[in-house]
């Protein structure tokens, strides 16, 4: 993402809001002019009607202008944060998984949400400013030496050992600022931190130790925040001084020559006006150069976040040949090798074949490789060497649209979002009809929890599906996957004890699946293995077995050990 080009899309408003700016500027200047040569009318007795009439012009056009200048650029500054904000969320969405996991939740959030609107709107509203008050400045020196070079000289003298203290000021002013935005960052993380895990605070009886580090967190951002108050306040005060010791020096000398005729009193009038309308957009140009200070910082954190890399432009790639493709399985790997990274490889050279239909359990160890797996045939992420193919087609050749409608993934924390029932059951597939949702609710045994909920399919969910049970939250995963008619379903089982009556409408649901398409299962529960067409056994990132359950306890010694102490000691029975 390029912050100048955006700006570049939107330089029609902004450069209306600069141009109205600068008119408003140049009315502003020409008041003192007019005021001037309104007394030089009064003092020669000419008539003074055209004049007052011009002057009163002169303030209209100046607020019109102004109030202008400021909502054009305002506009502007809002259309720049609006396409920096679109263009990084599909960024993000679009983004690799890979690289996602490794940023931090709460600092993407804080440059998505508050340093797109620090970066665009300040830089559009500093550079704006810069433009008028540089020429309202700039304007004012003129004038001011075209009446009268010599107060110029020392109404510069006065304010420029002002503007000098000011610059000191604004620069810690900025030093500040930017101390006060990361202390508001740190508390934000402290938060966020907490409340995402307000359970474990709770059963851990740790409120008040939180309560007094959140605490602590906010009284740094309340120091800081003070400290730029402070600073801030000193501004406006010190170039005050400046401007009433110059006003003291110009009118006192300016009346001494007034009085000695080598000055007149119209050219002192204008003089003292545009003194006074100097200070302020000086002020504001040092303001703005600050301000611009601290937009480039936050620029940089969006520029920085928008170049995470993006999943590959896979548009070149055919398009899927409409008649269904014969494919002996539904999902293969043939020699698969796969390492995060550090560490040396999680799969080692794996094959396997998962047929059309039915249910093929996968069993392991913790750590074995069971969710890499899944995420090689979701293609988040790609083997190092092998092939993994998913109804015939390799999954590096296909789009991942096409891909990705093909397989249905049913997750074991987080398979549901906020919304209501029906939301998330039309999630993957929103045209869904209402057979078609009737159809899927019923072959995953959801009909009577949904009927039993206050509002049935219109029943809003909290966060992350909070109010359904983590066996139904998954049952609504398992039909939501099916309206979008998978090939592949791939089910990460709950690990969490699940009662009998869920645990069988669970299985009932996987069962109903399977004979519409291949079920891959990371089974938690020996209820699944035990009922699971083939199971296929995982230890240190390797195929160790494959076959059924009678056949895996009487061969496999892993299987066995698994069967018995992780998976329940029921199963030694079965
Ligand atoms: N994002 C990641 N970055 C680096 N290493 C990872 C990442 N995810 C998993 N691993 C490592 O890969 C190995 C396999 O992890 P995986 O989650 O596939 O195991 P699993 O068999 O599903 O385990 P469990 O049953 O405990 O969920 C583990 O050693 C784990 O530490």
């Amino acid at each position: 993402m390029n912050l100048r080009r955006i700006a570049a899309d939107h330089r029609g408003l902004l450069i209306t809001g600069v141009l109205m700016g600068l008119f408003g500027t140049a009315a502003t200047l020409a008041q003192p002019w007019l005021i001037g040569r309104l007394i030089d009318s009064v003092s020669a007795g000419e008539a003074i009607a055209g004049t007052i009439v011009a002057i009163a012009a002169l303030f209209l056009l100046d607020a019109a202008l102004g109030a202008g200048h400021a909502y054009v650029i305002g506009r502007a500054g809002e259309n720049i944060v609006f396409d920096a904000r679109r263009i990084l969320g599909a960024r993000l969405l679009r983004s690799r998984i890979r690289d996602f996991q490794r940023l931090q939740q709460g600092d993407v959030f804080s440059r998505t949400v508050s340093d797109t609107s620090i970066a665009c709107l300040v830089i559009a509203q500093a550079l704006a400013q810069v433009f008028t008050s540089l020429f309202m400045v700039v304007g004012c020196v003129v004038l001011m030496a075209r009446l009268d070079w010599r107060l110029l000289l020392t109404t510069v003298g006065c304010l420029a050992a002002a503007s000098v203290v000011s610059l000191l000021v604004a620069r810690q002013v900025r030093l500040a600022a930017l101390a006060n935005r990361a202390n508001v960052g740190a508390f934000g993380t402290g938060l966020q931190r907490v409340l995402g895990a307000l359970t474990t605070v709770k059963a851990s009886r740790a409120e008040e130790r939180e309560t007094g580090e959140l605490a602590r967190l906010a009284a740094r951002a309340r120091r800081s925040g003070i400290r730029v108050t402070g600073l801030n306040a000193l501004l406006m005060p010190v170039m005050n001084v400046g401007t009433q010791l110059s006003l003291a020096v110009v009118i006192a000398w300016g009346m001494a020559r007034v009085a000695t005729g080598s000055l007149s009193a119209a050219d002192l009038t204008a003089f003292v006006m545009y003194l006074f309308y100097l200070v302020s957009p000086l002020v504001m140009l040092f303001m703005a150069v600050g301000q611009i200070q601290q937009g480039r910082a936050a620029v940089q954190r969006v520029v920085e976040l928008a170049a995470i890399p993006q999943e590959e432009d896979d548009r070149r790639l055919p398009e899927p040949s409409p008649a269904a493709e014969p494919a002996a399985s539904a999902v293969r790997f043939d020699n698969v090798t796969f390492g995060y990274g550090a560490g040396g490889p999680v799969l080692r050279d794996v094959s396997l074949a998962v047929p059309e239909r039915g249910l093929t359990a996968i069993v392991g160890p913790s750590g074995a490789g069971k969710t890499t797996l899944f995420q090689l045939i979701e293609r988040f992420r790609e083997a190092d060497s092998g092939t993994v193919s998913v109804a015939g087609r390799d999954v590096t050749a296909t789009r991942l649209n096409d891909l990705r409608s093909l397989v249905g993934y049913v997750e074991q924390d987080v398979p549901l979002l906020s919304g209501t029932v029906r939301d998330n059951l039309l999630y993957a597939q929103p045209d869904a009809d209402e057979a078609e949702v009737a159809r899927a609710l019923r072959m995953a045994c959801l009909e009577d929890v949904v009927a039993g909920l206050p509002d049935g399919l219109d029943t809003v969910l909290g966060e992350r599906g909070s109010g359904l049970s983590g066996g139904q939250r998954q049952r609504l995963a398992i039909a939501r996957t099916l309206l979008q008619r998978p090939r592949v379903i791939l089910l990460d089982e709950v690990t969490a004890h699940l009662d009998a009556d869920t645990e069988a409408a669970l299985r009932d649901a996987v069962t109903e699946a399977s004979r519409e398409c291949a079920v891959l299962a990371i089974a938690h529960r020996i209820s699944t293995v035990a009922q699971a067409d083939r199971i296929i056994v995982l230890e240190e990132g390797r195929v160790r077995a494959t076959g059924d359950h009678q056949a895996l306890m009487a061969d496999d010694e892993v299987y066995r050990r698994l069967a018995t102490r992780q998976l329940g000691p029921e199963s030694v029975l079965s």
